[in-house]
């Protein structure tokens, strides 16, 4: 598949211009990111609803937080929903991919932006390069982002290039499984945005595989061509420790080896890593959870972008 050429993040006269009566939602997942959502959501309230109406509405879905996300988000102007509350009588799950499904059911965009909570370095052209191949082209069904990605050290300085599970989880599965898709050049980006009618039809990992489900059932069911991408420069976020990226790992792998067919997923795996202690290596086993939600229009009452 052709993806298409990274393009330049587009000018936000011709975004607006292109926007006509499309609603845009803009929607961040959080989970404890107290010390940089407020960065965010301040960034695109001033830069894309207070001097150019581009953004119709900007929330923030708390994710299981335990520390001050919700108040600080709020207090920077964002519509916050707690995760747990929205479908209330769902037993809720946990992970990124759950807060990203539950924005389906309180949010009205045509089109939906995603940006992570953690961005360090970024820059609220974000918006604008995510939505201009939406706004101008029917045939694009989702935008992923494109940057260079800096691991930052402990000092906040650079110490290589990041993205250890795109790097060694997501580029080789899709080398393997969808060569189709080998043209994506940050595939688990969380900076991308996607029409409301692929997102809601499209069944959704509750954990970190909701990115790579995205692109593979947009590219099974509209065409390979219609995922764009985005050049948006540079992009730095919290790092975690490869230790936690495990769980990520599986996640990623799972959602792809759901799609293949052949045999079900389980709804959890038990990934076991070791500890080296006075006594030896423990082994630290972690449940991962592997479940995934329906796809949103398939839940009753489901507005399709009309709040209630
Ligand atoms: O249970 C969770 C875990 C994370 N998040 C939020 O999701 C975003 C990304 O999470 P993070 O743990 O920072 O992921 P990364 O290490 O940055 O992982 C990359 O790779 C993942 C797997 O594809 C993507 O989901 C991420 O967006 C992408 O940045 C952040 O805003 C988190 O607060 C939640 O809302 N709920
Ligand atoms: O996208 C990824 O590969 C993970 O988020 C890890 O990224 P990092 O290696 O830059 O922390």
């Amino acid at each position: 598949m052709p993806v298409r050429p990274v393009e330049p993040a587009r000018a936000a006269d011709a975004v607006l211009a292109a926007k006509g009566a499309t609603r845009v939602s803009v929607v961040v997942p959080a989970r404890d990111e107290e010390d940089t959502v407020g960065d965010v959501v301040r960034g695109v309230r001033r830069a894309w609803m207070e001097q150019v109406p581009l953004v119709d509405e900007l929330v923030v879905v708390d994710s299981d937080s335990t520390d001050r996300t919700a108040e600080v988000a709020r207090a920077a102007g964002a519509t916050v929903h707690a995760a747990r509350d929205v479908l209330p009588d769902l037993p809720p799950l946990p992970g990124k991919g759950e807060a990203l499904w539950k924005s389906l059911h309180v949010t009205s965009g045509d089109v939906l932006v995603f940006l992570d909570a953690d961005l360090v370095e970024w820059g609220v052209h974000f918006v604008t390069g995510l939505l201009g191949p939406l706004l101008t082209d029917r045939d694009v069904a989702l935008v992923k982002a494109v940057y260079d990605r800096p691991l930052l050290g402990p000092d906040g300085r650079e110490v290589e290039a990041g993205g250890r599970v795109t790097e060694l989880v997501a580029r080789p599965l899709l080398a393997l499984h969808h060569p189709e898709l080998a043209g994506l050049v940050q595939p688990l980006a969380g900076e991308w945005a996607v029409r409301r009618a692929a997102f809601e039809t499209a069944s959704v990992p509750v954990g970190y595989g909701v990115e790579i489900a995205a692109l593979v059932d947009v590219a099974a069911r509209y065409g390979p061509d219609a995922i764009a991408q985005v050049d948006l420069g540079r992009r730095a976020h919290r790092h975690h420790r490869h230790d936690t990226l495990g769980p990520m790992a599986v996640q990623v792998m799972a959602a792809v080896r759901s799609r293949a067919g052949g045999e079900p997923v389980p709804e959890r795996a038990e990934l076991v890593q070791y500890a080296h202690t006075g006594e030896g290596h423990q082994p630290r086993p972690r449940l991962v959870d592997l479940r995934e939600r329906p796809p949103a229009v398939e839940v009753p009452g489901y507005g399709g972008g009309v709040v209630r």
